[in-house]
């Protein structure tokens, strides 16, 4: 097989393998055997040992590299990551569309969307590449955790468009995961971790990936930072668009007329929160219009556009 062969065969099993793993781990449809799988991830990795100047690292041979780092590099986000207003209950949340009321004339649409108790996460993707990922840090300034980050099979080293985007999420670990990785720990004798949180920031802040891509963790995307020619008008179809790259989204997120339907929608999830196999710690709460949004602006923490509704701590998970 000469290098343009190899080029274009290489390319065929890259977006096979990225298809697959797409199915797999977002869709919960795989459309192969994990042997096909195997078998296809072996043979791209023989052609790129053969050819070592065809390996790039959005290749999906290339998830669980490199030796471990000595330290994090602190990343600067180019525009905040910033923390939500909280309300405790059904009239805290009038309250706030009172506000939102006050400071736009039309009417008002939300999105409401779980709240994941995980570690809020930055991806950056440079013409559909996922070049970068960081931690929230203190809004302003992160750590790179890239390497750690691309473990993480929901999280696609290649977009299905070529766009420049920053989308922001949160990376978690589910709870039967965070069960059978306490009963581990504490079998060898070491610490379990208090919560799925912990576990997932335990996770993510280690300096070799190879002990992250063991700890089976997920990721929901639910925002948008720095996103070059945006087409979207509302947070609703952000949403959507951003599945239609290939991110995963949180699917119990509800689009609602009025607050007294969020209203209905939180203390839906209230009640049965303990049926989702991850945490969450709450609702969030957004105005669907980005032209609203912008109207409302933020104060000097958070948008005003914006609420979390919290709920109760949970019994911790034994
Ligand atoms: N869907 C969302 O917007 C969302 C979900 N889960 C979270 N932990 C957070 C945190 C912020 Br800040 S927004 C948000």
């Amino acid at each position: 097989m000469n290098a343009t062969e190899a080029k274009q065969k290489i390319e065929t099993l890259r977006q096979d393998l990225e298809q697959y793993s797409y199915e797999y781990h977002t869709l919960d449809d795989p459309s192969v055997s994990d042997y096909e799988y195997d078998k296809k991830m072996q043979e791209l990795i023989k052609l790129e040992e053969e050819h070592p100047d065809l390996k790039t690292p959005d290749s999906p041979s290339q998830r669980v590299g490199g030796k471990p780092l000595d330290a994090f590099v602190k990343v600067q986000h180019d525009i905040p990551m910033l923390s939500l207003g909280n309300a405790f209950n059904d009239e805290e949340l009038r309250d706030f569309d009172r506000r939102v009321k006050n400071g736009t004339d039309a009417e008002v649409n939300y999105v409401c969307e779980l709240k994941i108790d995980g570690l809020a996460v930055s991806l950056k993707y440079e013409d559909g590449i996922f070049v970068r990922g960081a931690t929230r840090g203190d809004g302003t300034t992160g750590e790179d955790i890239t390497k750690n980050l691309r473990t993480i099979r929901n999280i696609p080293l290649r977009l299905k468009e070529p766009v420049t985007v920053e989308v922001r999420g949160e990376a978690y670990m589910p709870k039967k995961s965070f069960m059978v990785l306490n009963e581990a720990k504490e079998s060898n004798g070491e610490e379990p971790f208090a919560n799925p949180r912990n576990a997932a920031a335990g996770s993510l802040r280690q300096l070799d990936p190879k002990i992250a891509a063991k700890r089976n963790l997920d990721i929901f995307l639910y925002g948008i930072g720095v996103w070059e020619n945006d087409p979207t008008d509302a947070h609703s179809e952000r949403l959507e668009k951003m599945k239609e790259l290939g991110l995963k989204t949180n699917p119990e997120w509800k689009k609602c007329n009025d607050i007294e339907e969020v209203i209905d929608y939180v203390n839906s999830w209230v009640e049965h929160r303990a049926d989702l196999d991850y945490e969450i710690d709450g609702i969030v709460i957004k105005v669907d219009s980005l032209d609203q949004q912008e109207d409302l602006g933020f104060t000097a923490k958070s948008p005003r556009w914006a609420t979390a509704y919290k709920f109760p701590a949970e019994e911790a998970i034994t």
